[in-house]
């Protein structure tokens, strides 16, 4: 895809999650990766009221060559790029049900999604909660390269999640995907639930479209 069709593209897509309430005020950023670098949302933009043309732009080595000032987030997208070589966009929203499990103190911080639809397991997989770190940290991007691309989905504690895939569409897919388990979750909570069995996530995890 040309690197103007993904600006478009960008530009559709979070303005889709901000519509449907993925997103609200300035809050999340996504990025693309494009041959020569990788383009990020500019920092405060709201994902509703994106400018193709203002969209940042960084080069391989993490200067930020064009558009308006980048994502303060832009650690923390560049660790997924580095450590899972197939990422080709990150997806980071402060969604509600899945801030909301990032509150938790409940779940297991490596593992804080469980299995109860197929899709979550197909689309996301497993699901780490990263310590508490202020936005824009830089230990952010430190904490995820520590991951060494395990997983492509993880928590921030008491923020939001990160979601990585293979292209942008997939990685904003993915990350509703996780919102709606999240809501499911918060709704089944308090009540008997069943999970998937082991041997049903393991046929899953053969088909999974995220690698
Ligand atoms: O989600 C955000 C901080 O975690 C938004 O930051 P930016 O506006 O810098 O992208
Ligand atoms: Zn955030």
């Amino acid at each position: 895809m040309s690197e103007a069709k993904l600006r478009e593209e960008m530009v559709m897509l979070s303005q889709s999650l901000f519509e449907r309430g993925y997103s609200v005020g300035s809050a999340g950023n996504i990025s693309a990766a494009v041959d020569d670098g990788l383009l990020i949302t500019p920092t405060n933009s709201c994902l509703g009221f994106l400018d193709p043309a203002r969209i940042s732009k960084i080069d391989v080595e993490g200067n930020h060559v064009a558009g308006d000032k980048p994502s303060k987030e832009i650690f923390l997208h560049r660790a997924f790029y580095k450590t899972r070589p197939n990422t080709g966009a990150v997806v980071h929203l402060h969604s509600t049900y899945a801030t909301a499990i990032s509150c938790l103190s409940s779940t297991d911080p490596d593992d804080c999604i469980e299995p109860i639809t197929p899709y979550v397991v197909m689309r996301v997989g497993t699901v780490k909660i990263l310590p508490y770190v202020p936005p824009g940290d830089p230990a952010m991007g430190e904490m995820i390269v520590a991951l060494k691309g395990s997983v492509n989905a993880v928590l921030l504690a008491n923020h939001g999640p990160v979601v990585a895939g293979p292209d942008l569409r997939s990685a904003v897919f993915a990350a509703e995907e996780l919102e709606e388990t999240c809501k499911i979750l918060m709704i089944l909570k308090g009540q008997p639930y069943r999970l998937l069995s082991e041997e049903q996530v393991q046929e899953l995890n053969a088909r999974r479209y995220l690698t």
